[in-house]
C-alpha cells in the first residue's frame, strides 16, 4: 500500500548538465519552474486549471455550496443528477457535489503534509550524506534501508490504533516512510553535484559546507524535487482515500473522498452512478498532479545538450520542410565539395515571429582536400555555422534559410533521419573539448571499435585492427596500450588525438573542427595542427576549422571566412587575407594578434578592439562593425553587401575597403585609458601609433584597456 518513491525521471537523473552552470541554475531556479514550462503542455494547463478551481471552490465552499455536508434529503435518496442535486445524492440523501467540494481542501492539504515531510526529510538527509562523507552516509543509508524494509501499511494501522484517525499525523508519518525512498533518489544526484569543479572552487573560496549545500547543490536538485513532489502528492491523495475506504478516514459525518467512494461501493448495484462523481474527481486530481510534475520536470533549455529535444525536432522538421520548399533544387555540385549559400540560423520564433537571428546569409565553398578557417571573436556565429553543417544545432535554434549543399543534397533541408546517414560517415565533428567525444565509462578501444563497427559494418576483430591502425594514423605510438585505457587515464593532447581517430572512424570526407586546439597547450596545439595537415594531405578530406586564432589560420587554412556578428565580413584565400586584409575587422584582428606582427616591427602595445560583439538582438541593419570601427563614418550607416575585394576571388563587406586599401591604413593601437569614452574625431587627431597617414578619413579612436 505504501509505495517507494518513483525513480527520478530520465531527464533529471543525470545531473551533469544541470551541474555545468550552477550560477545560471541558481538564477533560473525559480524561473525554471515558472509559467512558461507550466503552460507549455495542454495537459499541465488543464491540471493547473483543475487544481486551482478545486482549491478555490473548496476554500469558498461555505459561501456557495447549495447544501451543508450533513443535510439529508430523504425524498431523494441515492438519486442521480437532478436540478436540485447536480451530482446526485448518497444513501442518506446528502448532496454529493457539496460533500466533494467541502472535503477537497482537507484532502489536498493533508496530502501536502506528506509531500513536505517526505521531500524535506529525504532531500535534507541526501544533502547531509553527500556533504558529510562516507561515515555519515553509511549511517543514514542503513537507517533508510531499515525504513524501506518496514511494512508501511502495518505501521500506519498501528499508529491509527494508538492515536486514532488523526489524518494530519498519519499523513506526516506516511511522509517519513516515503522520505527513505526520496533519500535514495536524491543521494546520487547530490553526490554528483558535490563532486563538481565549482563546488571545489567554492570550498577554496571558504564557503561553508552548509553554504555549498544550499547554494550549489540544492538548486541542482530542484528539478527532481518538483517532479517527486507532484508524484508524492498524488500518492498521498490515493493513500488517504484508501484509508478512508477501509474506515480510517475522518470521523463520521465529516465527508472524505475515500469515505464517499466506500459508501458508493456498497450501493454499486442499485446506484452505480454514485461511484462516478467522487471517483472522477479523485482521478482528475491525481492526473493533474502528475501532469504538472511532468511539465515542471522537463530539462531546462539553458543546460540542455547539443542534441535537440523531441519538440525541437518537430519544429525543425517543419522548418526543414519550409526551407526545402523555398530553396531551389540543388544543382549537381562537384563531389565532396561543400557549398554553403546564404545560410541563416536563428532562435526558434516565439510564435509572434520574434526569433532572433544568430547567423545571417553566410556563404562559402570548401573544395575537396582544402581547409576553410572560420575566424572571428567569441559570439560571431562560428559555432552555429559549423554545427548547422551537421544538423546539430542546439535545442531552440534552427536553420532559417539558405542551403548547405553536399554531394547533391541540401543538408539544411535534410531530415534528422537523413542526417543520421551523413553524420560520422560523410561529415564528422571534432570539438574543442576532446572529453566531450569520449565516454568515461568505456575504454578507448571499446569506443573506437563500436564506432567502426556501426559506421563501417565491420566484424569485431577487423574493427579492432582498424582501431589500432587509426590510433597509429593519428600519431599515437603505443596504440595497443592506449586502446585499453579509459579517457581519464590519458592526457588532453592524447585525448584529442583519440577524438580525431573517432571522428575518422567512418572515413568522413568533411571534418568540422570546432576550435580543436584551444584547450591544449602550445606544443600539443602544434602537433594536432600538423596531424590535421597530414590527414588532409593523405586522405584528401576537407576541413572546416572554427578558430579564434589567426596563427592556426596561417598554419592550416587554404581559405578564410572572417565572421563578425553573424555574418561573413571578408573571405578569400588565406595568403591574400593575411597579407592584404581589406576589412577593418580583419585589420583589427591581425593588429591584435602577437603572431601576426613580425618581431622587427612588433608595436610596443598590441591593438585592441573597443567594446564587444553586440548581442544578436542588437545587430543594426547598417554595418554591424561600425560601432567599433576606427574608420567608421556616415557612409557606413547603410546595409553593406559582400563585394569583390579586388584581391583574387575574395569578397569584403565594407564601404570603405577600397579607400582603406588606397590609403594603406592600419588598425591603430591607441593609448587611450579604458575609462575614457571617445567619440568620432576628425582625421589627424588620432593618437600616435604605427598607423600610416589617416588623411582624408574619419577615424574613430579606441578605448585602450590597460589591464
Ligand atoms: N542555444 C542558444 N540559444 C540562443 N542563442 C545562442 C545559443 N547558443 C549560442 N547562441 C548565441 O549565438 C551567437 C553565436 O554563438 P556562437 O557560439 O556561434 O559564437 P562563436 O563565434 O562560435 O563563439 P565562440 O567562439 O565563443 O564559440 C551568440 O550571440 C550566442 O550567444
Amino acid at each position: 500500500m505504501i509505495p517507494n518513491v518513483a525513480p527520478a525521471p530520465a531527464d533529471s537523473a543525470e545531473p551533469t548538465a544541470a551541474a555545468v552552470l550552477p550560477k545560471a541554475l541558481r538564477q533560473s531556479a525559480v524561473k525554471k519552474f515558472s509559467g512558461s514550462k507550466l503552460f507549455a503542455s495542454p495537459a499541465s494547463v488543464a491540471g493547473v486549471i483543475w487544481l486551482a478551481v478545486l482549491v478555490a471552490a473548496s476554500l469558498t465552499a461555505p459561501l456557495w455550496l447549495p447544501y451543508k455536508t450533513e443535510d439529508q434529503d430523504f425524498t431523494a435518496v441515492l438519486s442521480g443528477p437532478t436540478a436540485a442535486h447536480w451530482l446526485g445524492t448518497d444513501e442518506l440523501g446528502r448532496d454529493i457535489l457539496s460533500r466533494i467540494f467541502a472535503s477537497a481542501a482537507g484532502t489536498l492539504g493533508t496530502s501536502m503534509i506528506t509531500v513536505m515531510v517526505a521531500v524535506g526529510l529525504g532531500t535534507t538527509l541526501a544533502m547531509l550524506a553527500a556533504a558529510a562523507g562516507d561515515r555519515v552516509e553509511t549511517v543514514i543509508s542503513r537507517v533508510t534501508e531499515v525504513m524501506m524494509s518496514l511494512p508501511g501499511t502495518v505501521i500506519i494501522l498501528a499508529v491509527i490504533g494508538a492515536v486514532g484517525t488523526n489524518i494530519p499525523l498519519i499523513m506526516a508519518i506516511l511522509g517519513v516512510l516515503i522520505s527513505a525512498g526520496m533519500y535514495r533518489v536524491m543521494l546520487g544526484q547530490a553526490k554528483s553535484l558535490q563532486s563538481q569543479l565549482y563546488v571545489d572552487a567554492a570550498k577554496v573560496d571558504g564557503v561553508s559546507t552548509l553554504g555549498i549545500s544550499l547554494r550549489h547543490v540544492l538548486p541542482g536538485l530542484a528539478n527532481t524535487i518538483v517532479v517527486q513532489s507532484a508524484l508524492i502528492f498524488a500518492v498521498g491523495m490515493l493513500i488517504q482515500a484508501g484509508l478512508a475506504f477501509i474506515g480510517f478516514g475522518p470521523p463520521i459525518p465529516e465527508p472524505s473522498w475515500g469515505g464517499m467512494i466506500q459508501g458508493a461501493s456498497q450501493n454499486v448495484y442499485n446506484a452505480p452512478w454514485l461511484m462516478v462523481p467522487t471517483g472522477a474527481v479523485l482521478a482528475l486530481t491525481v492526473l493533474s498532479a502528475n501532469a504538472i510534475g511532468n511539465a515542471l520536470g522537463k530539462a531546462p533549455n539553458a543546460t540542455a545538450s547539443h542534441l535537440p529535444s523531441a519538440a525541437a525536432r518537430r519544429r525543425r522538421a517543419k522548418a526543414v520542410a519550409a526551407i526545402a520548399a523555398a530553396a531551389p533544387a540543388p544543382n549537381d555540385s562537384a563531389k565532396n565539395t561543400l557549398s554553403v549559400c546564404n545560410l541563416s540560423v536563428g532562435v526558434d520564433s516565439d510564435g509572434a515571429g520574434h526569433g532572433v537571428r544568430l547567423v545571417t546569409d553566410v556563404s562559402f565553398d570548401v573544395e575537396p582536400g582544402t581547409v576553410l578557417g572560420l575566424v572571428g571573436e567569441s559570439g560571431c556565429g562560428k559555432t552555429m555555422t559549423a554545427l548547422s553543417l551537421l544538423g546539430l544545432l542546439p535545442s531552440g535554434v534552427s536553420v532559417t534559410g539558405g542551403q548547405i549543399l553536399w554531394n547533391g543534397r541540401n543538408l539544411a533541408a535534410a531530415t534528422d533521419k537523413d542526417m543520421e546517414g551523413v553524420r560520422g560517415r560523410e561529415v564528422a565533428l571534432i570539438s574543442q573539448e576532446p572529453m566531450r567525444a569520449l565516454d568515461p565509462m568505456f575504454t578507448v578501444g571499446y569506443q573506437l571499435t563500436a564506432a567502426i563497427r556501426r559506421l563501417r559494418g565491420m566484424g569485431r576483430a577487423e574493427a579492432k585492427a582498424e582501431a589500432l591502425g587509426l590510433l597509429e594514423k593519428v600519431g599515437i605510438v603505443d596504440a595497443a596500450r592506449i586502446l585499453k585505457t579509459y579517457p581519464h587515464q590519458i592526457s588532453g593532447g592524447m585525448a584529442q588525438r583519440v577524438a580525431i581517430a573517432l571522428a575518422l572512424s567512418g572515413r568522413p570526407r568533411l571534418l568540422v573542427a570546432d576550435e580543436p586546439t584551444t584547450a591544449l597547450d602550445v606544443t600539443v596545439q602544434a602537433e594536432i595542427l600538423s596531424l590535421l595537415r597530414g590527414l588532409v594531405k593523405d586522405t584528401g578530406m576537407s576541413v572546416v576549422m572554427v578558430t579564434h586564432d589567426l596563427g592556426v589560420v596561417a598554419d592550416l587554412c587554404d581559405q578564410v571566412a572572417v565572421m563578425y556578428a553573424g555574418e561573413v565580413v571578408e573571405n578569400g584565400r588565406t595568403d591574400s587575407i593575411l597579407d592584404n586584409p581589406r576589412h577593418p575587422y580583419t585589420l583589427a584582428l591581425l593588429a591584435a594578434d602577437p603572431h601576426a606582427n613580425h618581431a622587427a616591427d612588433m608595436p610596443e602595445r598590441l591593438a585592441t578592439i573597443s567594446g564587444q560583439v553586440p548581442q544578436p538582438k542588437d545587430w543594426p541593419s547598417t554595418c554591424r562593425f561600425a560601432a567599433r570601427c576606427q574608420f567608421a563614418g556616415s557612409a557606413c550607416m547603410v546595409p553593406v553587401p559582400l563585394l569583390p575585394s579586388g584581391t583574387g576571388d575574395g569578397l569584403v563587406r565594407c564601404v570603405k575597403a577600397d579607400e582603406l586599401a588606397v590609403e594603406g591604413l592600419d588598425w591603430v593601437a591607441t593609448d587611450v585609458p579604458s575609462h575614457h569614452v571617445l567619440n568620432l574625431v576628425e582625421a589627424g587627431t588620432a593618437p600616435a601609433g604605427p598607423a600610416k597617414a589617416p588623411a582624408g578619413l574619419e577615424r574613430r579612436t579606441v578605448e585602450k584597456d590597460h589591464a
